[in-house]
C-alpha cells in the first residue's frame, strides 16, 4: 500500500488492506463426544497431504476446553460459534440426530476467509486437494449424495429404487411424477466464499423454511439449488457408494474418504 495513504487510514483498515486473500480448510465440532478425535484425523491428514492451508474448526459452546486445547496443539484455529436452530416447534420434520447440523451455517461469516472448503470431522483427506481453492467464484461446490441408504427410506426416489448415481438404471417416471429430483449434494464436504450477505440470507431464510428430514442439508441443496456444481466425488466418497455404486468407484483415484455410513469412522461414532 503507497506509504502516503498509510496515514489516511485506520490502523485496521490498513493491516486489512495489506491482509492478503486468505483460504482455509473449516470443520465443524459439537458436543463433549468423539467427534474432536475426527478432527484431529482431519488436522493430521491434512498436514501429511502438504495442504497450503490451515484447519478452522467451528465449535459450538458444549465443547470441552480440553478437546479445543487439543486441536490447537494440533494446529487447527478453534473459533466458537453460536448455535443455529431453526425456529421454535420447527424441528419436529428433521431427523433429531441432524438439527445441530444446522449451526454448520454459521462457517458463511467467517469473512476474514475468501474461500473455504469445508469437511465433516468424519472425513480422511489422503491426497492433497488444495486445487479445490481455485475453482472459478460463483459457485458452490459439492460432490453428489446417494439415495439408497435406508436413512432415504422416506423419499419417492428411495421407493421407486431411483438414485442421481444410477439414473438410467431405474427411468424416472416423470409422467406420474413430475420433474425428477434436482441434482442433490452430500453436504459433508463443500466449496464456499464466506460471505456476511450470505450469512445473513441463509439464517433468514432458514426462519421461514420448515425444517426437512436431513436438516441443513437439505436446506442447504434448496438455498444453492442455482450455484451448485458437481465435482467428481474422488472428492468426497460417500462409504456407501463403495457398496451400492462400485462401478462410479475408482479407488485408486479417490482423495477424500467420508465415513457417514452406518460403520466405525475415525471418529470411532458407534454403528447406528
Ligand atoms: O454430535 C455431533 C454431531 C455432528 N458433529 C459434526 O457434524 C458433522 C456431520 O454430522 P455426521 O458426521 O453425524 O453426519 P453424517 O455425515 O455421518 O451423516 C460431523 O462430521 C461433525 O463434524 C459433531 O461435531 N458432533
Ligand atoms: O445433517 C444431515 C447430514 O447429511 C449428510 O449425511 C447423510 C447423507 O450423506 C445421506 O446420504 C446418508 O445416507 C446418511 O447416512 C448421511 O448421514 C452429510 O454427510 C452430513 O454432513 C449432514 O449434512
Amino acid at each position: 500500500m503507497a506509504p502516503e495513504l498509510a496515514g489516511k487510514m485506520t490502523a485496521k483498515a490498513a493491516v486489512a488492506a495489506a491482509k492478503p486473500a486468505t483460504k482455509a480448510y473449516v470443520t465443524f465440532l459439537a458436543g463433549a463426544g468423539d467427534y474432536w478425535m475426527g478432527v484431529v484425523g482431519l488436522a493430521k491428514g491434512l498436514r501429511k497431504v502438504g495442504s497450503a492451508y490451515p484447519l478452522v474448526v467451528a465449535v459450538l459452546p458444549d465443547v470441552p476446553e480440553l478437546h479445543r486445547k487439543i486441536l490447537v496443539s494440533q494446529g487447527c484455529i478453534v473459533r466458537e460459534i453460536a448455535p443455529v436452530y431453526p425456529p421454535e416447534n420447527h424441528t419436529q420434520f428433521a431427523m433429531a440426530y441432524y438439527v445441530i447440523n444446522y449451526s454448520k451455517l454459521r462457517i458463511w461469516e467467517f469473512v476474514e476467509y475468501e474461500r473455504m472448503v469445508y469437511l465433516d470431522a468424519d472425513i480422511q483427506v489422503f491426497d492433497n486437494i488444495d486445487e479445490l481453492f481455485d475453482l472459478p467464484k460463483g459457485h458452490f461446490y459439492a460432490v453428489m449424495d446417494c439415495f439408497c441408504e435406508k436413512t432415504w427410506s422416506h423419499t419417492p426416489q428411495y421407493q421407486i429404487g431411483y438414485c442421481q448415481q444410477c439414473p438410467d438404471k431405474v427411468t424416472w417416471p416423470a409422467a406420474e411424477m413430475g420433474p425428477p429430483p434436482a441434482l442433490y449434494f452430500n453436504a459433508g464436504m463443500f466449496v464456499h466464499e464466506p460471505s456476511m450477505a450470505t450469512a445473513k440470507a441463509l439464517l433468514d431464510t432458514l426462519r421461514v423454511t420448515p425444517t426437512t428430514p436431513f436438516a441443513e442439508q437439505d436446506f442447504l441443496n434448496m438455498f444453492f439449488r442455482e450455484q451448485y456444481k458437481p465435482i467428481p466425488l474422488v472428492y468426497n466418497l460417500v462409504l456407501a457408494m463403495l457398496w451400492r455404486h462400485p462401478e462410479n468407484v475408482q479407488l485408486e483415484k479417490v482423495k477424500v474418504v467420508h465415513y457417514c455410513a452406518a460403520v466405525r469412522g475415525p471418529h470411532s461414532r458407534p454403528v447406528v
